[in-house]
C-alpha cells in the first residue's frame, strides 16, 4: 500500500498540547493526533473517528459526531492515547454525496435508506489507513473508544489486542435521536 507520512509536529489546542502526523493514501490525507506521552502508555487510548465536516465543524445536530470528537479529545488528552481523524466523510460517499443523503432524509428515509436508495453501501469505509497508523506508531494493545462493532472487528482483525473499550456516548438531541436508534437497531452499534 502507498502511503505517504509526515514529520511529527506540535499541535496545542482548547484540549490540551498534542503532538500530530499526517498520512496520505491515494488522495485521502489523515492525521494522528497523539497525547504527549502515549509511547510510554502500555495499551494507550484509540479513537478512530470519521471525519463529519457538518457536525465536526459546522456543529450538526443531526448527528452525534461533534460530541464525540469532543469526548474523545477530553479524554485523550487526559489519560493518553491518540485520535486518528479518518478522512472518510459521510461514511466515505464524500461530502456531495452525503448532502444528497441528507435531503432523502428531509423527505423521511433513514440513514441506511439514504445511502442505498443513491446506490452506496450503508457503509462505505475502509479502514486500512488505519492499520498502517498502528505500524507506524507501534501500537498493539490499546483500548478503543467506540460503539461501532465493526471498527471492533476489524481491529481485531490486525491482530492487535483491544483490552478494554470505552464506549463513545454523548447526549442526543431531537434532530440526532432517529439517527443513533438507526445506528443502534439496523447497525449493531452499542448504545
Ligand atoms: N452517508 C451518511 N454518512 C453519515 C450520516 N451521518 C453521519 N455520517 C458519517 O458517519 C461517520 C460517523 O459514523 P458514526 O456511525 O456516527 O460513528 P462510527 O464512526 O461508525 O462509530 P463510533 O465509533 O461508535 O462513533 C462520519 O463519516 C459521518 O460523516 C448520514 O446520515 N449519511
Ligand atoms: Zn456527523
Amino acid at each position: 500500500m502507498n502511503i505517504e507520512k509526515s514529520t511529527i509536529a506540535n499541535l496545542p489546542t482548547k484540549y490540551g498540547k498534542f503532538k500530530i502526523r499526517a498520512y496520505k493514501q491515494d488522495n485521502q490525507e489523515h492525521l494522528a493526533i497523539m497525547s504527549k506521552n502515549f509511547e510510554d502508555i502500555e495499551a494507550p487510548y484509540v479513537r478512530v473517528h470519521s471525519e463529519c465536516l457538518t457536525g465536526d465543524t459546522l456543529g450538526s445536530l443531526k448527528c452525534d459526531c461533534q460530541n464525540q470528537l469532543d469526548l474523545a479529545l477530553k479524554f485523550i488528552s487526559k489519560e493518553g492515547g491518540l485520535v486518528i481523524y479518518h478522512r472518510q466523510e459521510g461514511r466515505n460517499i464524500g461530502l456531495l454525496n452525503k448532502v444528497n443523503a441528507y435531503a432523502l432524509q428531509d423527505q423521511g428515509r433513514n440513514t441506511i435508506e439514504a445511502n442505498l436508495e443513491l446506490g452506496f453501501g450503508e457503509d462505505d469505509r475502509d479502514y486500512s489507513v488505519v492499520e498502517e497508523v498502528f505500524k507506524d506508531l507501534n501500537l498493539n494493545k490499546i483500548k478503543l473508544i467506540t460503539n461501532n462493532p465493526e471498527k471492533i472487528k476489524y481491529v481485531e482483525s490486525l491482530g492487535i489486542e483491544i483490552v478494554e473499550r470505552i464506549p463513545a456516548i454523548t447526549k442526543a438531541n431531537n434532530h440526532n435521536k432517529n439517527y443513533i436508534n438507526t445506528k443502534k437497531e439496523q447497525m449493531g452499534h452499542m448504545f
